[in-house]
């Protein structure tokens, strides 16, 4: 599972041939189709790790199959609940059938992150109510996401948590079976995820939670559909969470009740493919689109049309087609700010400036996606530069080169983004996608083939 070093920003290093990717280019054909895709990454992870407390055996319909959702499973598996496959009506892969973990004692295990950050900061808390030693470890690009307000609350709740005292992978959570809980304070403006982790595990916890949030400087929590995600999640399987007071959630002791769910499509990752028709003036259409949803991903309704793109969502299909000039943005993204890679790469190509703001948390995301950002803009002849919350792109006339993707599955279909207008756009490692859709290549290559037909 472990990946070689993960390049710096900017200072990529030697690219091994066999992972270099020619990227479609449409020309100027409008690149158009529909297409579905798979289960989505939060919903996938959240529902398996709570699969793992439930009080009985629970069903995911349609789930995300890709690197990161094999790591939840495994995790799980390692703590002791029984994952299994079986057939289902997904296009993309099996159901997933989970039994609670036991609480009964066992040997010390090993969870292998990877670079998920739903694996590394939400199964510490669960690992904290088994009666095992844990020990976390992950990517090395992993080792440095932020990490520490998870250890520090874990402690604060009377955990054991041994680390080299950095708070950041690797890490050993000594698990006791019981968690008192109760009340903690914490700073979240670096991930969303450290609130969903606590959340997730509290319903568990012998008092179960009141979680505060303080940001330094004031600052709120980024992402806050993800905990939305996370409180919509825990309410339909019966958790009393109240989260009427801004900034501080509290969670109700209790079970959380066994699930059979049909898990939404990951509608960040349908990002690229509505770029694709924003960038080539095409049209292209995702049907299953949810009426309503907590995923941060149902911002492209209001991004997109602020590049000049129609966005429709009429019968459950959201349809874009992409505008004769592409205009530039002026976006606060922090609600969002896992659409930034692909928002960037539209920012690139079109004719007016483009400012990003509210993302400076993205400096810990997979890399530096700032700092990536700005390289690989820059690398292919765009005019990009940080800001302290995000980035300024201008337009520049683009041309070929290769792309890095710095091991992060958004910066590689950024590139792709990228690849479609300007000719000769190389993609590194475009096999990274796998982190939460494998299928990306062949997706691409289909809908970009049918675009030529169009
Ligand atoms: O809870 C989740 O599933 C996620 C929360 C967000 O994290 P941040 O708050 O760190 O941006 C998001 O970017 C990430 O891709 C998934
Ligand atoms: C930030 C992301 O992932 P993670 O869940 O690893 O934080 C992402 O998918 O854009």
């Amino acid at each position: 599972m472990r990946h070689p070093e993960a390049p710096a920003p900017g200072t990529a290093g030697p690219v091994p041939q066999h992972e270099l990717w020619p990227a479609p280019f449409a020309g100027s054909r409008p690149v158009s189709g529909a297409l579905t895709v798979p289960g989505s990454k939060s919903l996938t992870n959240r529902y398996l790790l709570l699969a793992a407390l439930a009080d009985g055996p629970c069903r995911l319909r349609q789930p995300l199959h890709s690197r990161d959702s094999r790591l939840m499973v495994a995790a799980l598996r390692a703590l002791g609940a029984a994952v299994e496959e079986v057939p289902g009506d997904g296009d993309f892969g099996p159901d997933l059938v989970v039994g609670p973990a036991p609480r009964e004692a066992g040997d010390p295990v090993r969870v292998e992150c990877g670079l998920a950050g739903t694996v590394m900061r939400f199964v510490p808390p669960v690992a904290a109510l088994t009666r095992r030693a844990v020990t976390f470890d992950g990517d090395p690009a992993a080792r440095v996401r932020p990490m520490a307000p998870v250890v520090r609350a874990l402690r604060a709740l009377g955990v054991g948590v041994d680390d080299d005292g950095r708070g950041r992978l690797p890490f050993t959570v000594h698990g006791t079976g019981r968690v008192r809980g109760g009340e903690l304070e914490i700073d979240a403006t670096g991930s969303s995820q450290f609130v969903s982790a606590l959340l997730l595990a509290a319903p568990r916890f012998e008092e179960g939670l009141v979680l505060r949030h303080r940001g330094a400087g004031g600052r709120g929590v980024p992402s806050m559909p993800h905990v939305q995600m996370t409180v919509e999640v825990l309410r339909e399987l019966g958790v009393d969470v109240d989260d009427t007071v801004p900034s501080q959630w509290r969670v109700a002791p209790g079970p959380v009740r066994a699930f059979d769910v049909e898990v939404e499509q990951d509608l960040s990752n349908a990002g690229p493919f509505l770029a694709a028709a924003v960038v080539t003036g095409g049209r292209v259409s995702v049907p299953r689109w949810p009426g309503r949803t907590t995923q941060g991903g149902d911002h492209w309704k209001q991004i997109l049309p602020a590049f000049g793109a129609q966005a429709e969502l009429a019968g459950g299909t959201f349809t874009v087609t992409g505008p004769e000039v592409v205009s530039g943005v002026d976006l606060d993204l922090s609600e969002a700010g896992e659409l930034a890679p692909t928002v960037a790469a539209i920012c690139a190509v079109a004719s007016t400036p483009s400012r990003l703001r509210g993302i400076a948390h993205l400096r810990g995301h997979e890399t530096d996606r700032l700092a990536a950002l700005v390289a690989e803009i820059n690398r292919v002849g765009g005019d990009a530069e940080e800001t302290a919350d995000g980035l300024v792109v201008r337009p520049a006339p683009l041309h070929g080169g290769t792309w890095h993707s710095y091991e992060d599955h958004r910066m590689a279909t950024a590139g792709a983004v990228v690849g479609l207008v300007v000719p000769d756009v190389v993609v590194e490692n475009i096999a990274t996608t796998a982190k939460t859709l494998p299928e990306f290549p062949a997706l691409w290559a289909e809908l970009v083939e049918r675009g030529r037909g169009a």
